[in-house]
This record gives C-alpha cells, sequence and structure tokens, in this order.
C-alpha cells in the first residue's frame, strides 16, 4: 500500500535519511522503531511532504507522492498524527470533529461515530475545549481527526510519548481496533508497549533502517532490541 524506496532526506545541511527503503502492506500495522533521533519522525514527515526528497521516492497505492504538496497527499486519503497532536486547542471535541469530516466523504458521519465507540471518553467531552484535556485524550482526538480525514492509511508518530502505561496500554488497543478498518504506520521507541499489536518491524538508526522483520520473529530477538533500542 506504501512504498519507501531509497528515501534521501536533507535538514539544510544534514543528511537526516539516508536510503531509507520499507513498506507498508495493505491491513497490517507496520511499526518504525528507534531511538531519539534515528530519522523516525522525519521519515513521517517526508512521507507527508514537509520535507524535500533528495533521492527516492515515496510510492501510495503505486502513484509517487513525492514533489506533491502535502494538502494533496493528505487529500489521496492518508491521515497524519503527529508527534504533538496539532490538535487545535480553543477547539471543543465536537468543532475538531466537524472540521474533520470532509464535506464529501459520505462516510464522514459513520467514521465519527466509530470513533466514538473506540474511544468513549471523546464522548464523554464532547463540549469541552481540546486544551483541557488529559494527554491520552488529546492523543485519542488526534487519532480519531486523523481517520475521521483519512481513508485508508494512518501514519501516527509516537502515541506512548508522556502518558502513562496504563493509558499506553488503552490506546494501543483502540489502535488494534482501528486496524480492522484502516492500514496502519506506527512509529514509537517505547518495544514493551507496542511489539504486541505490529505484524510488521523496521528497526531505525542513525537515518537508516538497519532490521526488519515480522514482530513475532523481533520479540525473541533480545540482542536486537537490546542492540537498537537500549533494552533487553
Ligand atoms: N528541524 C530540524 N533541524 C535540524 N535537525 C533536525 C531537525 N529535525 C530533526 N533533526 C535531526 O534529525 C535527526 C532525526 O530526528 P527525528 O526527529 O526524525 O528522530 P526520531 O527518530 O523521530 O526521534 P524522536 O523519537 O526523538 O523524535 C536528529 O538527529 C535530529 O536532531
Amino acid at each position: 500500500m506504501l512504498r519507501v524506496e531509497n528515501l534521501e532526506t536533507y535538514i539544510e545541511q544534514f543528511h537526516i535519511l539516508q536510503s531509507v527503503t520499507f513498506e507498508v502492506i495493505e491491513g497490517t500495522i507496520t511499526v518504525l522503531f528507534g531511538r531519539n533521533g534515528a530519522g523516525k519522525s522525519t521519515t513521517l514527515r517526508t512521507i507527508m511532504g514537509f520535507y524535500h526528497v533528495s533521492r527516492g521516492g515515496v510510492y501510495y497505492k503505486n502513484e509517487k507522492l513525492n514533489g506533491l504538496p502535502t494538502h494533496v497527499i493528505a487529500s489521496k486519503g492518508i491521515g497524519y498524527v503527529p508527534e504533538d497532536q496539532g490538535i487545535f486547542q480553543h477547539l471543543t471535541v465536537e468543532e475538531t470533529f466537524a472540521l474533520a469530516k470532509k464535506e464529501k466523504d459520505p462516510e464522514g458521519e459513520a467514521k465519527a461515530e466509530w470513533m466514538l465507540e473506540i474511544f468513549p471518553d471523546l464522548k464523554k467531552y464532547w463540549h469541552k475545549k481540546s486544551g483541557y484535556l488529559s494527554g491520552g485524550q488529546k492523543q485519542m482526538l488526534a487519532i480519531a481527526r486523523a481517520y475521521i480525514n483519512s481513508s485508508g492509511l494512518l501514519l501516527i508518530d509516537e502515541p506512548s510519548k508522556g502518558l502513562s502505561p496504563l493509558m499506553v496500554e488503552k490506546l494501543m488497543e483502540s489502535i488494534v481496533k482501528i486496524k480492522k478498518k484502516t492500514t496502519i504506520l506506527l512509529v514509537e521507541q517505547n518495544f514493551f508497549m507496542s511489539n504486541h499489536i505490529g505484524d510488521y518491524y523496521y528497526m531505525m538508526d542513525d537515518g537508516k533502517i538497519v532490521h526488519q522483520g515480522f514482530m513475532n520473529d523481533l520479540r525473541k530477538d533480545k540482542e536486537t532490541v537490546r542492540k537498537y533500542l537500549g533494552i533487553s
């Protein structure tokens, strides 16, 4: 569904992504692991067109995305949840949902309803301004907004960041439910909290993909986890 081929990205004079290649198969959750500064967020931001691609390509359903502006890339059906969630603090949950619904999407209402089933907290705080939600609730809102606005692929950048283990567990369970209706590329450095939800993984280190395979195999490969994520 999504193919990234030999991607090279510079930020100013710094060569950040170095020949990054991976794919995300339809109907799966693929997790991009790596420690701080490995290049995970830069990869998602490059896919979304925030950074210029110096070499290589990004293909979604076999259509080349690089070179297109971000709003056109998003309009292809790709939902993006940035690391800082990017929600509008002064809008209520209801207003955020309304903004996410595309006028011409006949499924918009059904998608919104489904998100409220998955994240009942959002229904509870329907009239609350997003800025007053807890960290976990903000993350739920960011995921719901991206899902409503998309139609096939969700890119989620480190949803576990700054949340309690209990909240992360709840979020990961929700992400598994969402997988029934969309393909997911998840960026994480928290192996313990995310390894049980992925089908495939790619490991990034210093701007390169250094390891890849089935998540089931990584769970048994303590040496790789220790080497690249610093835990055993
Ligand atoms: N705007 C920027 N200007 C200069 N360097 C940047 C910029 N954004 C990222 N970098 C550098 O690019 C590298 C990759 O950063 P990136 O944010 O993609 O890593 P990451 O794997 O997502 O890590 P984290 O989990 O800490 O966000 C880092 O060395 C970082 O310092």
